[in-house]
C-alpha cells in the first residue's frame, strides 16, 4: 500500500540531504582528492533551497536528484581549491634545454566568482627553462591550468596565478601567460554580448623583453 503523506509525518515534511556516492574514481588521482573535500551535503541543502527560492518545486520529479547532481558538479569544478600546485610541477627533467617551451591552445572552464556561471577558453603557457636546465612534463602545464581554473574566479588572477606557480616552482629564466576568454556572465545575461571575449596576460624574467615577447607572442597567434 502506497505511504500516504501526512503532516504528522516528520519524514514528509523534513528533508533529508542523499547519500552521496562521489562520482569518482576519476582518472586523475589529484582531482579525485581536491573534489572529495568539497562539503557535497551542504552543496545539496544549499541547492534545495535555491530551487525553492526561485519558486521551483524540488521534490518534482525532474528535480530530485538535481541537488546531488549539483554538488557533484561542484565538487569537480572547485577541486582546485584543495590541490597544490608544487605537487602538480613536482616532475621535472633535466634535459639540458635552455630555449623557449610554449603549450598553446590549452582549453579549460571556469566560473566567475561574481555570478557563478562559467568563463571559457584557451591559455597559452610558456617558459625559458632556467640556467639549470630544468622542464616540466607538458602536460603538467594544462594540470596547472585546471588547477587554477576549478575556482570561483576572475581571468586575470587566473592568468597571474598560472605566472607565479611556474616561477616559484620551476625557477624559469622567463615565463608568459596569455588567456582568451568569453564570459558567460556577459553574454546569457547582464549586458549580453555572446562572442565578446576577454584577453589577459602576465609576462615575468626574460620574457618582459621585447624580442623574446614577440616571439613568444607570434607563437601563440600564429594557429
Ligand atoms: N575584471 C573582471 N571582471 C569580471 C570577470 N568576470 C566577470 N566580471 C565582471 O564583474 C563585474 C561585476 O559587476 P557588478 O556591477 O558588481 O555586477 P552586475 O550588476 O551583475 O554587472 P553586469 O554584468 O554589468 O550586469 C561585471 O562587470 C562583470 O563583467 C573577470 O574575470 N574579470
Ligand atoms: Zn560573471
Amino acid at each position: 500500500m502506497p505511504h500516504e503523506a501526512s503532516t504528522n509525518d516528520p519524514a514528509a515534511t523534513e528533508w533529508h540531504p542523499p547519500a552521496f556516492e562521489p562520482p569518482y574514481p576519476d582518472p586523475d588521482p589529484a582531482l579525485e582528492a581536491g573534489a572529495g573535500r568539497v562539503d557535497q551535503v551542504r552543496v545539496a541543502a544549499a541547492v534545495r533551497e535555491l530551487l525553492l527560492a526561485i519558486g521551483e518545486d524540488p521534490d518534482r520529479d525532474g528535480l530530485q536528484g538535481t541537488p546531488g547532481r549539483v554538488a557533484r558538479a561542484c565538487a569537480e569544478m572547485f577541486a582546485g581549491l584543495h590541490q597544490d600546485p608544487a605537487e602538480v610541477l613536482g616532475t621535472t627533467f633535466d634535459i639540458g634545454h635552455s630555449e623557449m617551451v610554449l603549450v598553446k591552445d590549452i582549453p579549460f572552464y571556469s566560473t566567475c566568482e561574481h555570478h557563478l556561471v562559467p568563463f571559457h577558453g584557451h591559455a597559452h603557457v610558456g617558459y625559458i627553462p632556467g640556467h639549470d636546465g630544468m622542464v616540466t612534463g607538458l602536460s603538467k602545464l594544462a594540470r596547472l591550468v585546471d588547477l587554477y581554473a576549478r575556482r570561483p574566479q576572475v581571468q586575470e588572477r587566473l592568468t597571474t596565478q598560472i605566472v607565479d606557480a611556474i616561477v616559484e616552482h620551476l625557477k624559469p629564466a622567463g615565463v608568459i601567460v596569455v588567456v582568451e576568454c568569453e564570459h558567460l556572465c556577459m553574454s546569457m545575461r547582464g549586458v549580453r554580448k555572446p562572442g565578446a571575449r576577454t584577453v589577459t596576460s602576465a609576462v615575468r624574467g626574460q620574457l618582459r623583453e621585447t624580442a623574446t615577447r614577440a616571439e613568444a607572442m607570434s607563437l601563440i597567434l600564429g594557429r
